[in-house]
C-alpha cells in the first residue's frame, strides 16, 4: 500500500526575517497547504485574532498542554512559550494534506527529531542591518524586546545548516515563488517514491 501522507514543510527563521509576511502571501496564492496555528502566550498584538494568528493562552494553559503532551514542540522565546497543536498536525497528514509550520529555530529542531522526512526551509535576511530595520520599523516591541530578539537572531543563524533549503527574503514575492518551487520538488520526489514502490510491487508479481 503506498502512504499517502501529507508532507509536512517548516518555515523558520530570525525575528523580524519575514516569515509571516511571507506565509500570508504563499496562503493568499495556494489554498491547499493547511496553516498550523501556534499556541502561545505573548500578548496580543493590536489586530491578531485568537484563533487567526493564535491561540492565545495563559502561562498555567500552556505548561498544562506541556504535561499532557498535546503539543509537537514547544519553546520559550523571549520570555514567552509557543507551541504547535500535536493533534491537528498528526490528523491533517493523515488525511494527506501538507501542512505548513511556521515556527522559531529551538521549534524547528524539536520537530527535526520527530519528523526528519519534514521539510525544513530557513528564511535568510539580505543583511543583518535590514533585519533590524525591519522589527524596528514593525514598531510591535520595545527597544529591550527589539534587542533580545536581535541576540537571538545570531544564534538563530548559525542553525541554518541544519535545514533542506534557505531562501533569502529580499523581496516577498521572488521568495513566495522560491517556497513554491519547493513546494512542487517535494511533490516530485514523493511522486517518484511512489512511482518506484509500485515498479517494484508489479516486478514481485
Ligand atoms: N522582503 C521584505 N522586504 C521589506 N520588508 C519586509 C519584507 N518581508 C517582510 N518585511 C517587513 O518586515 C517586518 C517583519 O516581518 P514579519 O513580521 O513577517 O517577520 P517575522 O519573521 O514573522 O517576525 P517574527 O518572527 O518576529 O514574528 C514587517 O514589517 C514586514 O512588513
Ligand atoms: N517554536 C515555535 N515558535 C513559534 C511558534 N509560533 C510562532 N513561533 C515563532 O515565535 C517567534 C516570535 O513570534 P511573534 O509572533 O511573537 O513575533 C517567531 O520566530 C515565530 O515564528 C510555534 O508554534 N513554535
Amino acid at each position: 500500500m503506498i502512504e499517502e501522507k501529507g508532507i509536512l514543510f517548516i518555515l523558520s527563521g530570525p525575528s523580524g526575517v519575514g516569515k509571516g509576511t511571507v506565509r500570508k502571501e504563499l496562503f493568499e496564492q495556494k489554498t491547499d497547504l493547511k496553516y498550523s496555528i501556534s499556541m502561545t502566550t505573548r500578548e496580543k498584538r493590536p489586530g491578531e485574532i485568537d484563533g487567526i494568528d493564535y491561540f492565545y493562552k495563559t502561562n498555567e494553559e500552556f505548561e498544562k498542554l506541556i504535561q499532557e503532551d498535546k503539543l509537537l514542540e514547544y519553546a520559550k522565546f523571549v520570555n514567552n512559550y509557543y507551541g504547535t497543536p500535536k493533534e491537528y498536525v498528526e490528523e491533517t497528514l493523515a488525511k494527506g494534506h501538507d501542512v505548513f509550520l511556521e515556527i522559531e529555530v529551538q521549534g524547528a529542531m524539536q520537530v527535526k527529531k520527530n519528523f526528519p522526512e519534514g521539510v525544513f526551509i530557513f528564511l535568510f535576511p539580505p543583511s543583518l542591518e535590514e533585519l533590524k530595520n525591519r522589527i524596528v520599523n514593525r514598531g510591535t516591541e520595545t527597544e529591550e524586546l527589539i534587542l533580545n530578539r536581535l541576540k537571538e537572531a545570531r544564534n538563530e543563524i548559525e542553525m541554518m545548516d541544519a535545514y533542506d533549503y534557505v531562501v533569502v527574503n529580499d523581496d516577498v514575492e521572488k521568495a513566495v515563488s522560491k517556497i513554491q518551487s519547493i513546494i512542487q520538488s517535494e511533490h516530485c520526489k514523493r511522486e517518484r517514491i511512489a512511482a518506484q514502490y509500485k515498479k517494484l510491487l508489479e516486478d514481485e508479481m
